[in-house]
């Protein structure tokens, strides 16, 4: 310090800026050192979100009423656009509604407050409470005003015909505002007309959404006034990350920031933004995916589109040191789809038995642990496990495998490298936010990046 008090041209504010910098630095090394990057990257759907949302719960960091909010109006979204989609899928599945075939007659199962009547036959002496009063009154406005609606064999042909204009007008709702009554019926009776079920199980040539089902068995209770999302509502919804998110928790005494990117093709090209100091990648496949085609894309394969990705990011120069983790994902619709949906039809190289679930597991962890180790050299490892994301407990055992046996990996400190670029681009940032040009030329800025050279 002597040295640089009596270096001519140095004056007290130089000092300032000086010791400004090395502060700065101090704490960008103990906040690195402190702390894990763990990337989720996978293609779109294939689960990244849902294993973020698990590792709120897991670690005691619980959703705050707005994010519930949040979560609430997206289960107005998700059945009302997931409905609309599967609507939409008829055309090219060369399916038709049929408004003879017995629609309307239909009775929402397990309604415990007695809507089912009026679900019905939208009559006012079945109503299930003054709640549907006034949705009673709407529909028959919309009826008396909608002569299209009409035709000479009655109510059956407006009935469809109304409901799948309400679907299709859906709004987006606001801030504390319960679901439109109006609207349970609608959902209810679509849900259940036979062709649209046919449509939602041919689902994977058109990309319909997969939680549907599980959407539309809660149906009476998310309409009820007092909804308030369940922890398996969350995990369940359903909403495209948009960009980057991160989430940070501890794990003993380190800092685990883990980041959450968008899997659609138009997200990827912003996944290089977080590749600077990734200490493991956590990779997730749909297993479901394997007969599926992308919703972005549906002349691909899931599978094939995420074996692509997965290859990619395996030889990338960002992440040779980096260990990669693969959850092969969604193992519940999985095990239900390979009793019917033959694997030989979308990968011909399977020789495996048909309809045999762990047979499949080993050619898909043989396949990805294939593509992993292309080329010569150091070959790296790979971790495979195999998931349901939204099963709270398993996805809490297998993290805590996860963390246990990768801990020495996640817990390592980041390589050299790593750190002198970091504190490279921490130098170039407070040089460029200091408007005084004699900085950039000289003592100040050496001296800072020496002392921290020397220190680590
Ligand atoms: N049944 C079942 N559904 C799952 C599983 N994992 C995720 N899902 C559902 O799959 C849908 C998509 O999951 P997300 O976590 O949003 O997928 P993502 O990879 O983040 O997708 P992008 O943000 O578009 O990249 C949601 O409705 C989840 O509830 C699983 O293991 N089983
Ligand atoms: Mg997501």
């Amino acid at each position: 310090m002597g040295a640089c008090m009596s270096t001519p041209g140095v004056t007290p504010l130089d000092l300032q800026l000086h010791r400004d910098a090395e502060k700065q630095l101090r704490e960008t090394k103990a906040k690195l050192e402190s702390e894990r990057k763990v990337l989720l990257l996978g293609a779109g759907d294939s689960g990244k979100s849902t294993v973020q949302k698990q590792m709120r719960f897991i670690h005691n960091a619980p959703f705050t009423p707005d994010e519930k909010e949040h979560f609430r109006k997206i289960v107005f979204d998700n059945l009302t656009r997931g409905l609309q989609t599967v609507i939409e899928s008829l055309d090219d599945l060369k399916l038709v509604l049929d408004p003879h075939a017995g629609y309307a007659n239909v009775y929402p199962e397990g309604d415990p407050e007695g809507r089912a009547g009026y679900v019905r036959d939208w009559a006012p002496g079945e109503c299930g409470g003054p709640l549907l009063a006034p949705v009673f009154t709407q529909r028959m406005e919309m009826e008396r005003e909608e002569s299209a609606y009409r035709d000479a064999d009655g109510v059956i042909k407006y009935a469809l015909a109304m409901d799948l204009e309400l679907i299709e007008s859906a709004p987006d709702l606001v801030d504390g505002e319960a679901f439109p009554l109006l609207y349970l019926g609608a959902l209810s009776r679509l849900w259940s007309d036979p062709l649209l079920r046919e449509a939602w199980a041919r689902g994977n040539q058109a990309a319909l959404p997969e939680n549907l089902p599980y959407m539309f068995s809660s149906l009476s209770r998310f309409f009820a006034p007092s909804y308030i999302p369940s922890v398996q509502d969350i995990l369940q919804t359903r909403a495209r990350t948009i960009g980057i998110s991160e989430t940070t928790f501890r794990l003993g005494s380190k800092e685990i920031v883990l980041v959450d990117v968008g899997g659609q093709k138009s997200e990827r090209r912003k996944w290089v933004h977080c590749f600077q100091d990734v200490t493991s990648i956590l990779f997730i496949v749909s297993l479901s995916g394997y007969d599926q085609c992308l919703v972005e894309d549906r002349t691909a394969n899931q599978m094939h589109d995420a074996m692509t990705i997965w290859e990619s990011i395996c030889h990338s120069k960002w992440f040779k040191t980096t260990s990669v983790i693969l959850f092969l994902n969604k193992d519940d619709l999985y095990q239900e789809k390979i009793k019917t949906s033959p694997l030989r039809k979308y990968f011909p190289e399977y020789d495996g038995p048909s309809a045999d679930a762990a047979a499949g597991h080993e050619f898909f962890k043989t396949t990805f642990a294939r593509l992993a180790k292309r080329g010569k050299g150091k070959q790296r490892e790979v971790y495979t496990h195999i998931t349901t994301a939204t099963d709270t407990a398993m996805l809490k055992v297998v993290m805590a495998a996860v963390t246990a046996s990768y801990c020495e990996t996640i817990c390592t400190k980041p390589r050299f490298s790593d750190f002198v670029s970091r504190i490279l681009i921490s130098i170039f940032f407070h040089v460029c936010s200091n408007r005084d040009s004699r900085l950039t030329a000289g003592f100040p800025i050496r001296s800072s990046f020496l002392t921290y050279c020397v220190c680590t």
